[in-house]
């Protein structure tokens, strides 16, 4: 018969400054998109670190290559200096738990329930033991629902361990996840996003719960867009955009770093990451109108002196329309080529040209 055994020792914690987390060279690939590329990060004990960065700059993604969701096209992910192996369970068992973006409770169970179903990887319960339910089965499930019960007064939810989770208000919610992915006892914690929605003073409650974690020896690395709750809550913060790590550094030298606002405020700057490839898109574009433009110039009658050559405004079309004897042809001629070759600058007028021309 399979032996019950409750694993219920914790893993000790990490001496201050060791490093917990190690990500070097992730990159992630879709197909031709590039969603993560090259991104190295550190956690160390006793650390709070921020990732941020604009809707759609890769960090849900890095998560998801950090915890094994994801395969990383390139690079690798070490926990307390191992390498991982890309399987969320694995990923779970060393010691690394995590929070979704949207809530993932399961609403039709309790509280209690919910956080138990968090410390299955600490547990290694037999079938045989579990149908039974021998002495040993008993005694390792007595210590978990201790342990789940210790975890919910910790995020101070003891009171409601038997209420259905859908019945929580949302930052209650919110917290049981948090608790859920303690019952695993990790080393760090991932949170995606854990003030998403909150109100403020779900949010400040929030900010004093992970304060309180780390206090506990457990490293965390959050996302999250609140950049007032990022950079009061965390002793690093590293910016992502466009899949690439644009600044690491603490939340003082991040938070004034003209890159970062450009950033988010959609502006270019120099070296921007993605800068060369939209830099090479816009010289295509450019490229392809000043074609187009010659095209439609080279297409217009050939007199000589018609105005309507590519770049010509329909003012100048206008003007040279005085000039001209044949005023009636060269005035449609003009407009035509005028209005078909207004600056190169916009791009679906580029492609309509370029049909024209052809
Ligand atoms: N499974 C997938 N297949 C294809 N593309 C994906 C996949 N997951 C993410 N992406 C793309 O990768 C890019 C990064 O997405 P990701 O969700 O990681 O960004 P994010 O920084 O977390 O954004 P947000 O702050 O909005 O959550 C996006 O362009 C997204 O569309």
């Amino acid at each position: 018969m399979t032996t019950t055994t409750d694993t219920t020792t914790k893993p000790a914690a990490a001496p201050a400054g060791e490093t917990v987390l190690d990500a070097s060279g992730v990159t992630m690939r879709f197909g031709g998109l590039t969603a993560v590329k090259g991104v190295d990060l550190q956690v160390n004990s006793g650390e709070i670190v921020g990732l941020i960065g604009p809707n759609g700059a890769g960090k849900t993604t890095f998560f998801n290559c950090l915890t094994g969701l994801y395969v990383p096209t390139e690079g690798k992910v070490s926990y307390k200096g191992t390498v991982l192996p890309p399987k969320p369970h694995l990923v779970t068992q060393a010691g690394i738990a995590r929070t979704f973006q949207n809530i993932r409770l399961f609403s039709n169970m309790t509280v209690l329930e919910n956080v138990l179903v968090g410390r299955h990887t600490r547990t290694k319960e037999g079938l045989w033991s579990a149908l039974l339910r021998g002495p040993g089965f008993k005694k390792a499930e007595a210590a978990s629902e201790a342990r789940a019960m210790e975890l919910l007064e910790f995020i101070g939810l003891e009171h409601k361990a038997q209420h259905l989770a859908k019945n929580l208000p949302y930052g209650e919610q919110r917290k049981l996840e948090i608790a859920r992915a303690l019952a695993s006892d990790p080393g760090l914690l991932l949170l995606d996003e854990p003030t998403a929605g909150m109100n403020p003073q779900e949010t400040r409650a929030a900010e004093e719960l992970i304060f309180a974690i780390r206090d506990k020896g457990i490293a965390v690395l959050v996302i999250e867009h609140d950049m007032r709750f990022i950079f009061n809550l965390c002793d690093r913060v590293a910016c992502l955009v466009q899949g690439e790590k644009l600044i690491e550094g603490t939340a003082a030298e991040v938070q004034g770093d003209e890159r970062v606002i450009a950033a988010y405020l959609g502006e270019p700057f120099d070296g921007a990451p993605g800068a060369a490839e939209a830099a090479e898109v816009e010289a295509a574009e450019q490229h392809a109108a000043e074609a187009a433009a010659d095209a439609a110039g080279a297409a217009a009658p050939a007199k000589a002196d018609a105005p309507a050559k590519a770049g010509d405004t329909e003012e100048d079309a206008a003007d040279a329309e005085g000039q001209d004897d044949d005023t009636a042809d060269d005035a449609d001629t003009a407009e035509e080529a005028g209005t078909d070759s207004e600056p190169a600058a916009d791009a679906d007028s580029t492609t309509s040209k370029d049909g024209e021309a052809k």
